[in-house]
């Protein structure tokens, strides 16, 4: 297959670049910058050093769109919506890992994103790839707009409790935790080392962009959900989600029973691995992996069950879940490239 990445030069980008040079099923990999067409990615990425003088082209939609089998694009909010519409229509697949393309309704979009949104058209031809609830429908996609960091963790927590309907929908309160990485290779006043080493921080409350595309999943899983809380901090780490949620329990229902709706729901995913009572994961248990460990605890005073859930935010929340998508989309067996145990320590 012939590959190209647009945002390469970002931490996304280059994740994706990493994984996909030992895929087994990728010929070749063009590389696209919006701003160092000309240079090699070897003068940006020193630890691509060995990579054999691999340009970077500048971004020609009519010509990537005949040539190429899939394009990833992972650049920031705002440049799919009009990217995405020059790439379709020919040969090229098109795998989105911007916030540009998840959510159906456009006001909802410019609300959250302070950005105009994609056209309906193409929003409409957007399939939300969280491949362990929705691959059938990734199969048959030309389009993908891959999750978000924060609500592939979430959304993989929440989803049996919230189709099984044992848990109260209107109760839901999450407490995320991210690593710097998740907010990109450019430093900001609290992702520059100075601020966040030793630091602990909790940013845009009550107003994240990830809240409306949570929302979007959980209502279509059940329709009595109600808007939720959701509270992201940051944390002195490099990579990992660590996302911790909260609900009232409607029935009588065990731990035990819990945990195994849980099992049950994801035996057949490869990606995701539940754990037994009391096991908590951390996020260095999938450093550097696809996979997404979830565990439960239930407080029988107060009836409320507590799930942790823990991503790598690059890989499962980013590159590594868009690969997962490439191998639907084009036919490949799930967990082709993407078969390695986490990295620890
Ligand atoms: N970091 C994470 O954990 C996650 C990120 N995401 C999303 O994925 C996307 C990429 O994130 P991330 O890699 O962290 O971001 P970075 O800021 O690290 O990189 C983004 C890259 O986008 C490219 N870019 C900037 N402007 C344009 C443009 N106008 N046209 C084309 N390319 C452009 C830049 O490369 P160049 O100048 O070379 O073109 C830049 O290196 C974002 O939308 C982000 O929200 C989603 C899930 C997790
Ligand atoms: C730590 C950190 O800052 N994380 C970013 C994740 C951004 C992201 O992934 O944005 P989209 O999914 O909307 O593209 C944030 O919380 O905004």
């Amino acid at each position: 297959m012939k590959i190209g990445i647009v945002g390469v030069t970002g931490y996304g980008g280059i994740e994706l670049y990493r994984l996909l040079t030992a895929h087994p099923d990728v010929e070749t990999i063009s590389l696209y910058s919006s701003s160092q067409a000309g240079g090699t990615i070897k003068d940006i990425y020193s630890h691509m050093n060995t990579v054999t003088n691999h340009r970077l082209l500048d971004i020609q939609p009519e010509q990537m769109k005949r040539e190429l089998d899939v394009i990833f694009l992972a650049a920031p909010a705002g440049v799919s919506s009009e990217l995405t519409p020059q790439l379709l229509g020919d040969k090229a697949k098109v795998i989105d890992l911007s916030g540009d393309l998840r959510l159906h309704n456009r006001n909802t979009y410019s609300q959250w994103y302070k950005k105009e949104a994609a056209p309906d058209s193409v929003l409409a031809q957007a399939v939300y790839g969280l491949p362990e609830w929705n691959k059938e429908n990734i199969a048959s996609a030309d389009l993908i707009a891959n999750p978000g960091c924060y609500p592939t963790a979430v959304l993989l927590g929440l989803g049996p409790l919230m189709r099984s309907h044992s848990a109260d929908p209107s109760s839901i309160i999450i407490d995320a935790k991210s690593g710097v990485s998740g907010a990109g290779k450019n430093p900001s006043a609290i992702t520059h080392f100075g601020h966040t080493q030793e630091n602990f921080q909790i940013y845009k409350v009550n107003e994240h962009q990830h809240i409306p595309e949570i929302e979007q999943q959980l209502t279509e899983w059940n329709g009595a959900v109600t808007p939720i809380t959701l509270s992201t901090h940051l944390v002195p780490m490099t990579r990992g989600i660590m996302a911790t949620m909260y609900m009232k329990l409607h029935e009588e229902i065990t731990l035990r029973q819990l945990v195994e709706q849980y099992q049950a729901y994801y035996q057949d995913q490869p990606f995701v691995r539940v754990r037994e009572e009391g096991n908590f994961p951390c996020t260095k248990d999938v450093y550097a992996s696809n996979y997404c460990d979830i565990c439960l605890a239930l407080d029988n005073r107060t009836r409320r069950v507590t799930v942790v859930s823990v991503i790598d935010n690059l890989m499962k929340g980013a590159a590594s879940q868009a690969i997962q998508n490439m191998n639907l989309v084009c036919g490949l067996r799930e967990t082709t490239g993407l078969e390695y145990l986490p990295v620890y320590p």
